[in-house]
């Protein structure tokens, strides 16, 4: 059973800046020159999660570790959540050291009866905009999965068998996970806390934030394509582990690539559809 709820609808807005230092801080983390950075150069599409926080009070930091979504959003009476997936419009490029104004809100919350049990999906927007222009720079959806406490029915999709051949690679480890979560100022314990994320939610291991995976991906796509992303949309299917292989595939088809991550047994665990100018 499906319910949509009625918009939350309270807008909230945020000065941020893209600040250099923490742009120097992204590239050292995926191991590119932090000198090749300066301010008036355009932020790399895939790196806004900086400009995305919350901002939480550590009072009102959840039971699981997560700051929360930045907007205001009752108890729902879930406390499990993971990101279901994303969709991002870039319309501009965003300097470095610019200032901008984010603007957020809570665009649906839908319910729904499940064998797992409660679920509600929850959608947020964002706006980013430069203080100079109009229109927004950027906007992105996000759309997370919240859940009732784990039961005895694990989160691991079933095994499939190998990844598939001619699939690039990359393992994500504990210092990767932490990075990111301290960039992004989320302090979710499911990327963070092993014990938390085995105990508590029943994973059998740290979970990478999709958020990560979505950046392992870009980067990907910024190497071997090179061309300026319009549109991206990902979808999380299952989850991806810390220091377990994701063979990376991608696919062309016009101007649009298809990129999909499987985990080292072979299970399809998120894919990603871009689009170019
Ligand atoms: C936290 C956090 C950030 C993170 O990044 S967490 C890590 C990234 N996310 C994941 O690893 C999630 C991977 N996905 C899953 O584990 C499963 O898909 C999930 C969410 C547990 C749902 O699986 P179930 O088997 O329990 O449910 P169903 O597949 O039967 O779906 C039930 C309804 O929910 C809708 N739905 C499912 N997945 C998504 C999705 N990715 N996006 C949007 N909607 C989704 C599905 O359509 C079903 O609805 P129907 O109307 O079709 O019944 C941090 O920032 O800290």
């Amino acid at each position: 059973m499906t319910t949509d709820q009625p918009e939350y609808g309270n807008l909230v807005t945020r000065q941020e800046t893209c600040a250099l230092a923490t742009v120097r801080r992204v590239a050292a983390m995926l191991d590119v020159d932090p000198n090749t950075f300066a301010n008036g150069d355009s932020l790399p599409r895939g790196w806004q999660f900086i400009l995305l926080a919350a901002d939480s009070r550590r009072s009102e930091i959840r039971s699981d570790g997560f700051p929360g979504l930045g907007v205001p959003l009752p108890d729902l009476g879930l406390p499990r959540l993971l990101l279901g997936g994303r969709s991002v419009e870039y319309r501009r490029d965003i300097p470095i050291g610019s200032n901008l104004l984010r603007k957020s809100r809570i665009q649906k919350v839908s319910h729904k009866e499940t064998l797992s049990g409660q679920m509600a999906i929850v959608t947020i927007e964002h706006e980013l905009n430069t203080v100079d222009e109009p229109e927004p720079a950027l906007v992105e959806f996000q759309t997370y999965i919240m859940m009732s406490a784990a039961t005895n029915r694990t989160p691991t999709a079933p095994a499939e068998g190998a990844p598939p051949a001619g699939a690039v690679s990359v393992t994500p480890d504990d210092t990767l996970l932490f990075q990111y979560s301290a960039l992004g100022f989320n302090s979710h314990k499911i990327h963070l806390d092993r014990a938390y994320a085995r105990e508590t939610e029943g994973f059998t291991d740290l979970v990478v934030n999709g958020g990560l995976a979505t950046l392992l991906f870009t980067e990907h796509f910024r190497k071997e394509v090179g061309q300026k992303m319009t549109t991206l949309r990902t979808k999380h299917l299952a989850p991806l582990f810390c220091a377990r292989p994701i063979s990376i595939l991608m696919d062309r088809d016009g101007e649009s690539w298809r990129l999909e991550a499987f985990d080292d047994r072979g299970v399809r665990a998120m894919e990603m559809l871009v689009t170019t100018a």
